[in-house]
């Protein structure tokens, strides 16, 4: 399967949305943007980690990952969370498939066992990622290929939420690794501008971040 064959759920994406923006996880700050894992600066910030406390939103979550498990990788025989906010994820979809779950830290532990993944994952077995968020990419795919160099087969990346980054695609498709999320930015834009929680000049400060985001804020 090819890195952009997984399908997106369009109602899902919109519900997600919806609820992201409803438990106010989604924030625009353009005076003091944000800095991201990658380096990057932001006016906006998605934070997922703010789902695990709503049951019935982690568990649109959760079902929206089982959907797109059971269309795409049906034979997965493991679920990695990516440490720290895909690991809550994965155990909730490990837990309703009945299958093992692993979790794959940024960086190895530096003392005790000094383990990379925790938990057991062996040679060979097909593991599906689960992360909370989607940027450059960056972390997730070091998550996968993290589990492919412990011997064991990423069949792909699950995330919550990508901000749609030719960047991240071209990344995926390079290291040939495919990857879908449950919702999107353009989604997030969508829904925002249609209830009214985005203002005409939130849209041009947006439009102008997303023209050059690796430029973005760099002169704040
Ligand atoms: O696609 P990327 O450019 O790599 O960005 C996305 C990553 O950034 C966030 O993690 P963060 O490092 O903030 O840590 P956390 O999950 O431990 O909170 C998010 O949870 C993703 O893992
Ligand atoms: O790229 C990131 O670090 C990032 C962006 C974002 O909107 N939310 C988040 O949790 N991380």
């Amino acid at each position: 399967m090819s890195a952009n064959t997984i399908k997106t759920n369009t109602l899902l994406a919109e519900q997600i949305a919806d609820a992201l923006l409803r438990i106010q996880a989604v924030t625009l700050r353009p005076n003091q943007p944000f800095t991201w894992a990658s380096g990057m600066k932001s006016p906006i910030y998605c934070d997922n980690r703010l789902t695990i406390s709503y049951p019935e939103i982690r568990e649109l979550i959760a079902e929206g990952f089982i959907a797109l498990i059971r269309d795409n990788f049906p034979d997965v025989e493991v679920i990695a969370g990516a440490a720290t906010g895909g690991i809550p994820h994965a155990a909730w979809v490990a837990q309703k498939l009945n299958l093992p779950m692993v979790y794959v830290r940024d960086k190895a532990k530096g003392h005790g066992k000094e383990n990379l993944i925790e938990g057991v994952i062996r040679p060979g077995q097909k593991t599906v990622v689960i992360e909370d968020l989607i940027s450059t990419g960056g972390s997730s795919l070091k998550v996968a290929l993290a589990v492919n160099e412990a011997g064991a087969h990423t069949q792909g990346v699950l995330g919550i939420f990508s901000y749609q980054f030719e960047k991240a695609k071209e990344a995926f498709e390079g290291a040939g690794v495919p990857f879908e999320t449950l919702s999107n930015y353009t989604t997030l834009v969508d829904v925002a501008l249609r209830q009214g929680s985005i203002q005409q000049q939130d849209l041009e400060l947006l439009k102008a971040w997303r023209l050059n985001p690796s430029e973005y804020g760099k002169q704040a």
